[in-house]
């Protein structure tokens, strides 16, 4: 093990020996879902530093949350002086729902202004915390995870296990519908449909049970494709999806530290890079029939990232339908993040072109 990486395992055990939880970063905390998921964060007792970042009113918000009488010591920073570095020092958990929400429209329309805010975000981690498991919110999902990516490739610092793509309002969404279609509502929490593919319409595909009918299953798989659209429409013009995906992005987070502290056989659907478990990347290329870098699938979490990739395994024809539709857009959106940068880093090189 290199030296750089032995005393950061080393200082990883002393502070939870001393009792510190994983340090857990809010980018984006005052935003629609920035604050409930950081309200959420500061009741989870197993957080005992949470650190949180934004643009505007973080100090507000910091302030606001520390009046909880739970453990998690909470610093709200600005960007001047350092804020960002600041914020990100000793950061082991990164949560990103910094960035603008949709308009009645389409999803890809926030590529442009969301792209350059990752980008930037993604540095700072990169420089300051580049050890730190990256939980990507901002939109295009598809398109942000890879921008993430190539910074940290960029910085000599990628790992593809600890960059996270945060696709659990899918797997909200899609328990809560089934739930309720099956007559249980209100039992969504033990109803597991992992969602696979991306996070946004089409790319996004889900094994549903089989006692589903074919009717009800077309409407159910078209509500939670585009479940994102019945809140825009429903906020009118208010933004998106922010309540659900505070509550998603805090399941997901606390996935995430439990696996961290060393909680074994935590399994959840997320965007990752394949990357990350050449093995399972095998298995699911041969299932997709296309090399993918990045897909959502059923992943297992450990102390350091990703441990396995899951296969799709056993799907009905319909779903497999499904997942080849999703193919061609998510190499779209991949590339879509991928070129994003690459053509970034050429500009900065050559400020002329
Ligand atoms: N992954 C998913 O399933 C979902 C993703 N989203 C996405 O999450 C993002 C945030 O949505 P909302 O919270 O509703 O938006 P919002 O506008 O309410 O909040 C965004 C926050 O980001 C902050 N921000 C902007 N630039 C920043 C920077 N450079 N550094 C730090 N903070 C910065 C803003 O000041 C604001 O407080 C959007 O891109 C939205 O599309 C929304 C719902 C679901
Ligand atoms: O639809 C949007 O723009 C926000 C989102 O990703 C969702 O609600 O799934």
């Amino acid at each position: 093990m290199a030296r750089l990486e032995r005393g950061w395992v080393l200082w990883r055990i002393r502070r939870w020996a001393a009792g510190c939880s994983p340090g857990t970063v809010v980018l984006g905390a005052a935003g629609g879902i920035g604050q409930p998921l950081s309200l959420l964060l500061k009741t989870n007792p197993a957080i005992t530093e949470l650190a949180l970042f934004d643009i505007v009113n973080t100090p507000g918000v910091a302030a606001d949350l520390s009046h909880i009488a739970t453990p998690a010591k909470v610093v709200g920073r600005l960007p001047p002086n350092d804020g960002l570095k600041e914020t990100l020092t000793g950061a082991e958990v990164v949560v990103i729902p910094a960035g603008v929400p949709r308009k009645p429209g389409l999803r890809d329309d926030l590529f442009k202004i969301n792209a350059g805010i990752v980008k930037d975000l993604a540095t700072g981690i990169a420089t300051v915390a580049p050890k730190a498991f990256v939980l990507v919110i901002s939109n295009p999902v598809n398109s942000t995870v890879p921008i993430v990516a190539e910074v940290f490739k960029k910085h000599g610092v990628y790992d593809p296990k600890r960059i996270f793509g945060v696709t659990t309002l899918d797997v909200v969404r899609a328990s809560t519908f089934v739930a309720e279609i099956i007559g249980k509502p209100g039992s969504a929490p033990d109803v597991v449909v992992p969602v696979i593919g991306g996070h946004s319409g089409v790319t996004s595909s889900h094994p549903l049970p089989d006692s589903i009918a074919k009717d009800t299953f077309d409407a159910l798989v078209k509500r939670i494709q585009f479940g994102g659209d019945e809140v825009v429409k429903a906020k009118d013009g208010a933004g998106s999806a922010t309540l659900s995906m505070a509550y998603a992005g805090f399941e997901f987070a606390n996935k995430v530290i439990r696996a961290i502290k060393g909680e074994k056989g935590i399994v959840a659907p997320s965007f990752v890079a394949l990357k990350a478990d050449p093995a399972g990347a095998e298995a699911l290329t041969k299932e997709l029939g296309a090399e993918l870098e990045f897909f959502s699938s059923n992943v297992e979490l450990g102390p350091e990232g990703v441990v396995k990739i899951h296969p799709l395994g056993k799907i009905t024809q319909g779903e497999t339908e499904l997942v080849k539709a999703a193919v061609p857009e998510l190499l779209t959106n991949i590339k879509t993040g991928t070129t994003y940068v690459l053509e970034k880093y050429e500009e900065e090189k050559n400020p002329k072109l």
